[in-house]
């Protein structure tokens, strides 16, 4: 279990006593990108799974025919050992409200992300186990390893331990979805919450994304053609990535040329200069704090004003028609892409 070569305890399938979720039910509340992918994962492990959906779901047909027992999350969570909250964050407080007077001592609250719990949106009683089994990857690809026998690391959090069987039945868990099979390093919702917001806003999807369209503005208002421009930043970006992905750093240095190496080395850090990193550390700021976190839903009490506004001018960006129209060309748009998941637009 513990490695000297890691700061916290990773665990792996040997750790594991699926026992400790085998003779349980768990309800699975929400049928999207972690949700498809937590309940039929589990299901198909061996545990009875049941899935909790509002009446008039779109997602219900999805549920069923997988095969999948669906009731409303309240007939879910009634039945269920373990409630696994797959809804979306900003939804969660208000499920929780339906689910609450079903939660019996000794049940578990699991969740995929530590947001509510963290912000103090969601206050569980203190006899039931409250836990965190988190995927580090969007959900469709949870499925596909699974589906391929491969596994998905995943972070592991208590944050209350009723029973004091939480970090094992979080084990069997994350083991029944297919983590364990990959790795589950153990961290806390606060370590969570914190390192994921800033991660998805600074770098994976505010970051790059930024980075990507800006890229395309210089070379475009510059004289080259968008073709080319999407190309160059956009495409290729996954090649890069996959690289980096595979074998560090030191991979990609290896595979690209000389030239690339060297430009890249010296402009990077012009770049991405101090003043990004003093953005950085603001950002992170906002998380710590809370002052994302207040934004965010106050955003969804307004009835995301400025979250529609944004999306559309994502949208309306000359980068995703000239993308549209190359990936409709050619042949490789089509190659390796993940299996399209049914996720409910969210508006
Ligand atoms: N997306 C990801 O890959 C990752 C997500 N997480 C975390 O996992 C959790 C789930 O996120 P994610 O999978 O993205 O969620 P999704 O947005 O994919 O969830 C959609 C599901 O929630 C249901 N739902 C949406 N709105 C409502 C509502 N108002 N009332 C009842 N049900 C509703 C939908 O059903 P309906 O058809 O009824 O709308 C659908 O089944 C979050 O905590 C997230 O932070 C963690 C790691 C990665
Ligand atoms: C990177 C975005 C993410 O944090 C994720 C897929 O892990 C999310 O919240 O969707
Ligand atoms: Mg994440
Ligand atoms: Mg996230």
């Amino acid at each position: 279990m513990t490695d000297d070569a890691f700061t916290q305890p990773v665990y792996h399938e040997e750790d594991v006593d699926s026992a400790h979720i085998d003779e349980k039910t768990v309800a699975v509340l929400g049928y999207g990108s972690q949700g498809h992918a937590h309940a039929q994962n589990l299901a198909e492990s061996g545990v009875d799974v049941v899935v909790g959906l509002r009446e008039d779901s779109s997602s219900r047909a999805a549920a069923s025919e997988d095969g999948l027992r669906v009731e409303t999350p309240a007939e879910a969570a009634a039945e269920a050992d373990v409630i696994s909250m797959l809804v979306p964050d900003t939804v969660q407080p208000a499920i929780y409200d339906e689910i609450e007077p079903h939660l019996a001592a000794g049940d578990t609250l699991q969740f995929a992300h530590g947001f509510n719990i963290h912000y103090g949106q969601i206050e569980p009683p203190e006899d039931v186990d409250v836990t965190m089994v988190a995927p580090k990857s969007p959900g469709h690809l949870v499925r596909r390893n699974y589906v391929a026998g491969e596994g998905t690391p995943a972070l592991l959090a208590v944050y209350q331990d009723a029973t004091g069987e939480a970090t094992d039945e979080a084990l069997a868990y994350a083991q029944g979805i297919g983590c364990a099979r990959a790795g589950v390093i153990e961290t806390t919702f606060r370590e969570e919450t914190e390192s994921d917001l800033f991660g998805e806003q600074a770098v994976l999807c505010g970051g790059v994304t930024s980075l990507v369209k800006t890229g395309y503005e210089t070379l475009v208002d510059n004289g080259y053609s968008p073709e080319m421009a999407y190309f160059e930043v956009l495409n290729e970006l996954k090649l890069i990535v996959d690289l980096m992905y595979e074998g560090g750093l030191e991979e990609m240095w290896n595979s690209v040329s000389d030239t690339a190496e060297y430009g890249g080395l010296t402009q990077g850090d012009v770049i991405v200069d101090e003043q990004v990193r003093e953005n950085m550390e603001e950002t992170l700021e906002a998380v710590q704090n809370g002052e994302f976190a207040r934004e965010w839903i106050a955003e969804n009490q307004a009835g995301r004003p400025a979250y529609r506004q944004q999306r559309q001018a994502e949208l309306d960006h000359d980068i995703e028609d000239v993308g549209a129209r190359l990936r409709d060309l050619f042949a490789w748009a089509d190659e390796d892409q993940d299996e399209p998941t049914e996720v409910p637009a969210d508006d």
